[in-house]
C-alpha cells in the first residue's frame, strides 16, 4: 500500500465533481494515471463548470489540451498526471495514450490527431503545474535515461528499462543440472545438447505399404511368402526381378531398389507384379540415416524441452534428459486491503495477483512453491525474506513510500544489495531487484496489477531465463496500427495485440490498476521516450500464451 492511499482525498474529490467513474481509469488522482489511456478520452461534453474550475488552476495548459482535442480526462491529466512522480505534466495518459479500440467494441477514442497536428508539441506539456498533494521535490526527469525520484528513495536515479532488463539477466548463474526422465521434463531448459543416439531411421524401411523390389519390373513373388512388417529383423535379401510384400516401417530387405505402392501394383495370379505407374530407383525406401546420424547434434543446449523434443529424444534414443533446475520462486503478495474470495467491499479489493502470478510463473519456467498473503505486515515480510529458500522471491505491493510500504525498509534490516532501486518504465517505476544472498534474488513487483505486469517482464522474467540458463530471445518488432505517445523520460509498455497484417493494435485499458487491456492482449509494445508513430514497428514483449502467434 502507498501513500497514495492516503493521499487521494482532494484529485478524488475532484474526480468525483468529474464524473470520472465513467471511466476505467479510476481515480485521476493515482499518481501514474496519466499513463493510463483509458476510455476517459471518449468522454467529450465536459461540464461546463469543472472545465472552467480546471481552466482556472490549469490555465491555459487545459486549454491547450482541449483545443487538440482533449477532453474532461484530459484536462485532469493535465492537472494531476504525472506531476507527482516526475514533475513532468501532460496528456500522456488518458488523453495521449494509444487510440485503439479495445477488443470488446469499445469505440475509437481519443484526439490521436494530436500527434499529427501542425504544431504539435510533445505530447507531454514540461512545466510545474502540480497538485500541492503531489508535490515532490525532486527535479525534472534528468538526462541519460536515469529518472530521478523512484518512491521511497527520491535522491536517486532509477534505472533506465532496457539497461534493468540487461541487469536482471546478469544478476544471477545458472542453476543447477539434473537428469529427468522424459516424462518429467517437459519445459525445462536442456542443459547440454541433445545429441542422436542413433541413426534416424536407424535402418532402411519402407514408406509406404507394398512391395520391397529388385531391379526393373515386372517381379516375381515367392510362393507363400509372408512379406515383411514393422518390428521385423532383418529379411531374405532380394535378387534382381524378385518382390516381397511389406507394410510400412518395416526393414527394407538387402537388394531392394523400391518398394512399390500396393495402389501402383498389379498382381497376378501367377504372383507375377506389374508396377501400374513409373517407379524410380530408391523409390518410398527412408534410408538410414536420412534424418541424423548418430552423433549429430539436433538442438542446442538452452531450448526447451517442448512437447516436439519430447518426441525427438525418445527417437533419438533417449530415455532422461538432463535439463538445468528449474528456478524455485515463492510468491507474497502483500496488502491488508486485499480479499481472497468474493465482492470488493469496505474499501477493500480483491486480490488480482495472487491468482495471476504462480500460472505466469510457471509458464515462464518457474516452480512456484508457495504463494503467501502476508497482509502490511513487517515483521512476516523480514521472516518471509529470512527464511525463504527461493531462488527468487517475488512480493507485490508495498514499494512505495507509503506508511505500510514495508519492502525497502525490509531489505535494509536483511542487508539486501539492491541491484536496481526504481526504472524509468510506466507502469511500474517503483518496481525493484534485490540480491539477498549470493543465490538468492527478490524482485519487488508494484502492487498496481499491470505495473506489477511490467515489473515481471522487466526484471523477473530476464533473471529466471538466466537461472533457468535460456538464451534471451532475438527482440522482434511490430508495426503499429496506432500511435502511441511516449512518456518524457520514461519507456512505455503498453498492451497490443496482433491484427491481420502483421500489425499489432494498442489496446485501451491499460491504466496501472487495470487488467482489462492486458486480458485481450497478446504482447506488450515497449514505447521509448518520444513515443511511436502509426505504422512504426515496436519492439513486443510477448505474453507466454501468445508466443506462437503472429509475425516475428
Ligand atoms: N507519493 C507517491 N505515491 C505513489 C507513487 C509515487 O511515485 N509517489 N507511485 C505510485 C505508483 S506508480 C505505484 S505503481 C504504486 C506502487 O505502490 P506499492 O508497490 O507500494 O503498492 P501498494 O501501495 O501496496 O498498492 C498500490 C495499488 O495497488 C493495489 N494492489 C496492491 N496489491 C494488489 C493486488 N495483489 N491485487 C490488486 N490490487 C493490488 C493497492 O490496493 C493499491 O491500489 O504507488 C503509487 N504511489
Ligand atoms: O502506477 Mo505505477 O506507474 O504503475 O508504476
Amino acid at each position: 500500500m502507498s501513500a497514495e492511499r492516503h493521499a487521494v482525498a482532494g484529485p478524488s474529490a475532484a474526480s468525483e465533481s468529474l464524473d470520472a467513474p465513467d471511466g476505467p481509469d479510476g481515480s485521476p488522482g493515482d499518481a501514474d494515471d496519466s499513463a493510463s489511456g483509458g476510455p476517459g478520452d471518449a468522454r467529450t461534453s465536459p461540464s461546463s463548470a469543472v472545465d472552467d474550475a480546471l481552466a482556472l488552476v490549469a490555465g491555459d495548459r487545459y486549454e491547450r489540451a482541449l483545443s487538440r482535442g482533449g477532453s474532461r480526462a484530459r484536462g485532469f491529466d493535465v492537472l494531476f498526471g504525472e506531476a507527482g512522480a516526475s514533475g513532468e505534466v501532460g496528456g500522456f495518459g488518458e488523453a495521449g495514450g494509444p487510440s485503439a479500440s479495445g477488443p470488446a467494441g469499445e469505440g475509437p477514442r481519443d484526439a490521436r490527431d494530436s500527434r499529427t497536428a501542425p504544431g504539435r508539441q510533445a505530447p507531454f506539456v514540461r512545466g510545474s503545474v502540480r497538485h500541492p498533494l503531489f508535490r515532490d521535490d525532486s527535479p525534472g526527469p534528468g538526462s541519460g535515461g536515469g529518472n530521478p525520484g523512484a518512491p521511497g528513495h527520491s535522491s536517486r536515479p532509477t534505472t533506465a528499462w532496457p539497461d534493468a532488463r540487461a541487469l536482471a539477466g546478469r544478476a544471477a548463474r545458472v542453476l543447477g543440472t539434473g537428469e529427468r526422465a522424459l516424462g518429467e521434463a517437459l519445459g525445462q531448459v536442456l542443459a547440454v545438447p541433445l545429441v542422436a543416439l542413433t541413426d534416424l531411421p536407424s535402418f532402411d524401411s519402407s514408406a509406404m505399404d507394398g512391395w520391397a523390389v529388385s531391379g526393373p519390373g515386372p517381379w516375381r513373388l515367392p510362393r507363400g511368402g509372408q512379406g515383411i512388417l514393422a518390428g521385423e529383423g532383418e529379411a531374405v535379401a532380394l535378387h534382381d526381378g524378385q518382390a516381397v510384400a511389406i507394410a510400412t516401417g518395416a526393414r527394407v530387405p538387402p537388394g531392394a531398389t523400391a518398394v512399390l505402392r500396393r495402389e501402383h501394383g498389379d498382381l497376378t495370379d501367377e504372383r507375377v507384379l506389374h508396377a501400374t505407374a513409373r517407379l524410380t530407383h530408391g523409390q518410398d525406401i527412408r534410408p538410414r540415416g536420412q534424418e541424423c546420424r548418430r552423433g549429430d547434434q539436433l538442438l542446442a543446449a538452452g531450448g526447451l524441452v517442448t512437447p516436439a523434443v519430447l518426441g525427438l529424444a525418445a527417437a533419438a534414443g533417449y530415455d532422461s534428459l538432463r535439463v538445468t533446475r528449474r528456478p524455485r520462486v515463492e510468491v507474497l503478495v502483500l496488502g491488508d486491503e486485499l480479499l481472497r474470495e468474493g465482492l470488493p467491499s469496505g474499501g477493500r479489493i480483491r486480490d488480482a495477483l495472487g491468482p495471476m502470478l504462480g500460472p505466469w510463473l510457471a509458464e515462464l519456467g518457474a516452480e512456484v512453491s508457495a504463494t503467501r498473503r502476508l497482509g502490511d505486515d513487517a515483521e512476516a515480510l523480514y521472516a518471509a525474506l529470512a527464511e525463504s529458500g527461493a531462488d527468487l522471491v517475488l512480493t507485490t505491493g508495498g514499494t512505495a513510500a507509503g506508511p505500510v510500504d514495508h519492502v525497502r525498509p525490509t531489505l535494509r534490516r536483511l542487508g539486501a544489495e539492491l541491484l536496481v532501486d526504481g526504472v524509468s518504465v510506466r507502469p511500474g517505476h517503483p518496481m525493484l531487484l534485490a540480491r539477498l544472498t549470493p543465490d538468492r534474488h527478490l524482485v519487488g513487483l508494484p502492487g498496481n496489477p499491470l505495473a506489477a505486469v511490467a515489473g515481471l517482464l522487466t526484471l523477473a522474467e530476464p533473471l529466471l531465463r538466466t537461472l533457468a540458463g535460456r538464451p534471451a530471445p532475438a527482440p522482434y518488432r511490430t508495426p503499429l496500427t496506432e500511435a502511441v505517445d511516449g512518456h518524457p523520460a520514461d519507456t512505455r509498455l503498453v498492451p497490443v495485440v496482433r491484427r491481420g497484417g502483421g500489425r499489432a493494435q494498442p489496446l485501451r485499458f491499460h491504466g496501472p490498476a487495470m487488467l482489462r487491456g492486458l486480458a485481450a492482449a497478446d504482447a506488450l509494445a515497449v514505447i521509448p521516450p518520444g513515443g511511436t508513430d502509426r505504422g512504426s514497428p515496436a519492439e513486443l514483449l510477448a505474453l507466454p500464451w501468445a508466443a506462437d502467434k503472429g509475425d516475428r
